[in-house]
This record gives structure tokens, C-alpha cells and sequence, in this order.
């Protein structure tokens, strides 16, 4: 049996926060009263997490995201409920359970801006008290999938920022941990440094059978990396489940789109769906999901198609449509 990697119960984490209005007198005023308020970053949050699974964590800014991953790696003190992760409580901060987590923060440098990286990497070792042996092929490996070997000797100051997260990640696994927190790794990346990362998380998974729980902002993230997503918006739970379930759920529809080798009137295609977007000769049709198949086939048996395809909406489209109803 798979084991439970990471328990959740009834997680709450809330924020007493000073708030002031804007302007001098309110700036005098609450020198003497001060006023407060209670953010609820995350409420009552519940879910369970097996050893090697990837999860992609989903939620609109504010949803609570970043906080939960700080609850679960012992950043923060929950307010309510229950943590543990491989059976530890996380806010403890044991030696034991830091030697098996990692937490990488896509907007945070962990590396050291005026040395090369693989300074860090040596400190790195130290903390964790590596062995020779066993740090040589964790480094080997990383510098290997993360082509680093250019990197290795060059500044980080100088280091664009695809290349300086590829060496965040290598410093942030040089201890093999069992279960990694990564919080917008792909964050300003472009298209060739998030497929980079992408695969090269895909391939640790793989290897080491790794627990992953990923945030993302990319879409592209998410589908590539993760069967089943968290997602939280309020500080709250919306869903848990399939990535495929989500989209099911949430698109009753799909874009059937069709490439036809001679024109056809417009009208032609109110008998087989509503027209989304026309593209030259490729048109795009949304059909009800339990009639694509049958949609296509009549298509193909009516017109002069040269292609047709069918597709889920972006899983983009999909999230806002849960957010917009939660
Ligand atoms: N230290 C703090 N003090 C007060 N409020 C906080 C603190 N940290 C987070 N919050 C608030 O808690 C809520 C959840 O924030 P969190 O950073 O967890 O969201 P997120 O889902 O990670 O968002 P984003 O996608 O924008 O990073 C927000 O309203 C935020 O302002």
C-alpha cells in the first residue's frame, strides 16, 4: 500500500494585522488605538497526500496557497488543526524531518549573489552533513540533468534567471529529499526555462519517486507535471481530485475544430455546434461533451473536412470557471 506522505486536518492559519487608513491623521490616531484584523489566510483545510504522488496546488493570488506550503514545511505555526508530514509535525523543525523536505521559492534567491553557485552547493553539503560519497553522485546527477556544468564557476549575480533557478533546484535536492514544496518554480521563465524545469521535475519524480507539491501560476506547469490538483481559493478547499474530473466537471463542452479543404457557408455549421473562432479554413465549434464524437463523425461524412480534432477548453479558461463559482 501506498503511504500517506502528508495528512492535513482541518489546517487553519490566521494573521492578526494592524491596519490603518491612509493619511496623517489616521497615522497619528492609531498611535494611540490601535486597530486590528484577523486575515484568514487558510481555513479548515483537509486532504491527504501518498508517497510519490505530484500534486499541483491552484488558487487565485491571496488564495491561501503560499501559506499552506509554509504550515507544511514549518515556516509557520498553524492556528488551527493538524499537520504532519512523514510523520513529523512540521512547525517542530526536527533535524530528522528537514533532511528529508525542501521547500524552493520561485521568487526567492537561496544562493549566494556574488559567488558561484557552487559555493552554495558546498554549504549546502555542510548543513546537511553529506557524506562524500553520497553528495559526489547527488551532484553529479543534478549538474548532469540540469546541464549546470557552464554554471558551476560563473557569479550568480550574472546568471539568467532560468539559469539560476536550474541551480536553485540542484541546491535545493542535493540532500535527496522524499518530499518537495515548490512554490511558482516557473515563475518569469520563459518557454524554453519552463519546459527545462518541467521535465527535469517530471524526471526526478521518476527516479527518486519523490512527493511533489507544486503552485503554479502556468497552467502548462500543472497539466505537465500533475494528475491531481488541490485547488483553494479564501483560504478554502474548492476541489481535490483528477486534473480530468476538474475539467469534466467545470467544461460541458469541448472545441471540436475542423479543417475543410473548400469554403462552406457560414449557416452550414449551426447544425453541428456554435462556432467559437474562425481561422481561414480552420473553424472552431463548441459541442455539447457527450456529442463530440457523434459531431465528428457526421463532419467527416458531410463536408469536405481535411482534419478535425477535438479538444478540452485551456485548462485556464477551466480554473477561472471554478474560481468564478466558488
Ligand atoms: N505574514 C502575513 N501577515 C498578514 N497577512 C498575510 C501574511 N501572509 C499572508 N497573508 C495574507 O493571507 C492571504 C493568503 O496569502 P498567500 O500568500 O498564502 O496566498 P497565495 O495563494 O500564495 O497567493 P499568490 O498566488 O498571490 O502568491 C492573503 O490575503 C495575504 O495577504
Amino acid at each position: 500500500m501506498v503511504g500517506r506522505v502528508i495528512e492535513v486536518t482541518g489546517l487553519a492559519k490566521h494573521f492578526r494585522v494592524h491596519r490603518r487608513q491612509p493619511g496623517l491623521g489616521a497615522a497619528l490616531r492609531s498611535l494611540v488605538r490601535r486597530e486590528h484584523v484577523t486575515v484568514r489566510a487558510v481555513n479548515d483545510v483537509s486532504f491527504s497526500i501518498g508517497e510519490g504522488e505530484v500534486i499541483g496546488f491552484l488558487g487565485p493570488n491571496g488564495a491561501g496557497k503560499t501559506t499552506t506550503l509554509k504550515c507544511l514545511t514549518g515556516l509557520l505555526h498553524p492556528t488551527a488543526g493538524a499537520v504532519t508530514v512523514l510523520g513529523h509535525t512540521p512547525h517542530r523543525r526536527e533535524s530528522a524531518f528537514l533532511r528529508r523536505i525542501s521547500l524552493v521559492m520561485g521568487q526567492r534567491n537561496s544562493l549566494f549573489w556574488d559567488l558561484p553557485p557552487a559555493d552554495a552547493f558546498e554549504v549546502n553539503r555542510a548543513i546537511y552533513g553529506l557524506a562524500a560519497g553520497p553528495y559526489r553522485s547527488a551532484l553529479e546527477e543534478l549538474v548532469e540533468l540540469l546541464d549546470l556544468e557552464p554554471l558551476l564557476g560563473r557569479q550568480v549575480r550574472v546568471l539568467s534567471l532560468g539559469e539560476r533557478m536550474r541551480c536553485e533546484l540542484a541546491a535545493a535536492l542535493l540532500h535527496r529529499p522524499s518530499v518537495l514544496f515548490l512554490d511558482e518554480p516557473t515563475l518569469g521563465l520563459d518557454v524554453n526555462g519552463q519546459a527545462a524545469v518541467r521535465s527535469f521535475l517530471a524526471g526526478y519524480n521518476a527516479r527518486h519517486g519523490a512527493t511533489v507539491l507544486l503552485t503554479s501560476h502556468y497552467m502548462g506547469d500543472v497539466t505537465a507535471l500533475a494528475r491531481r490538483v488541490l485547488v483553494i481559493d479564501g483560504g478554502t478547499l474548492r476541489f481535490d481530485g483528477d486534473l480530468a474530473a476538474l475539467v469534466e466537471a467545470h467544461s460541458p463542452h469541448r472545441l471540436v475544430r475542423v479543417t475543410l479543404r473548400s469554403p462552406v457557408p457560414v449557416e452550414t455549421w449551426t447544425g453541428y455546434g456554435r462556432v467559437s473562432e474562425v481561422d481561414g479554413a480552420m473553424v472552431t465549434l463548441q459541442v455539447p461533451r457527450a456529442d463530440t464524437a457523434a459531431v465528428a463523425a457526421r463532419l467527416l461524412a458531410d463536408l469536405p473536412v481535411e482534419d478535425v480534432a477535438i479538444e478540452d477548453p485551456p485548462v485556464e479558461q477551466i480554473i477561472q470557471a471554478v474560481f468564478a463559482h466558488a
